[in-house]
């Protein structure tokens, strides 16, 4: 497995091992061993979360406070995103700044998100189907985002112009200017 350091410090891609033979091919999609080797963190990921999307689907950008913030690791099992991670850590001296990366069925690449980062992702593909592991529940309370659109973070989405779709809560969500930093 590949893994490299994005410019946002504990933010990392990886390229699992890919075994192909005559009958397709098999990857390992989460190895905590080799993970935690490689990453230098030993992530305790508790829920597993799947959603399917179509063309043009902007799903983000969403983090949950602390207590229950949560690290994501995000592949593709069919299609393609552009995945999209912001650095809002309090003090981070990458704060404000984010990372996008195609993730597909093709390249098999992962993105870990550590807490305190919201994530995002934008459909590319006709379908897909996009798969994470998360340290820490689900806890709605603390569910917390900031607009896709947000014009400060001006986030290129790669969707044809007036084909994204977003759902009602996105769009309302506040700017990235209204944004408290994450005290973790
Ligand atoms: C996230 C989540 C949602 N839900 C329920 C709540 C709603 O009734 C329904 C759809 O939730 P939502 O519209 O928040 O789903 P997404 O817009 O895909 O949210 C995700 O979008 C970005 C990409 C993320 O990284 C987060 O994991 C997550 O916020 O699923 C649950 O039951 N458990 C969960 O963990």
């Amino acid at each position: 497995m590949n893994v490299t350091e994005t410019k946002l410090k504990g933010c990392f891609i990886l390229e699992p091992q890919i075994y192909s033979d005559s009958r397709g091919y098999f990857m390992e999609t989460f190895n905590l061993e080799k993970f935690t080797e490689k990453i230098g963190y030993k992530p305790n990921f508790v829920q597993d979360n799947l959603s399917v999307s179509t063309y043009g689907v902007i799903r983000g950008l969403h983090q949950q406070l602390p207590p229950f913030a949560q690290s994501k690791l995000v592949y593709v099992l069919e299609g393609k995103v552009l995945d999209v991670a912001v650095d809002v850590r309090r003090g981070s001296h990458t704060f404000g700044q984010f990372i996008s990366i195609e993730l597909s069925s093709e390249n098999n690449k992962q993105l870990f998100i550590p807490k305190g980062f919201l994530h995002g992702f934008s459909v590319l593909s006709e379908r897909v189907i996009f798969a994470y592991k998360c340290e820490g529940f689900y806890h709605k309370e603390s569910e917390f985002g900031i607009n896709p659109l947000d014009k400060t973070l001006n986030i290129d989405w790669k969707i044809k112009k007036g084909k994204e779709v977003i759902s009602e809560k996105d769009k309302q969500a506040i700017s990235f200017n209204e944004l408290n930093p994450v005290s973790l």
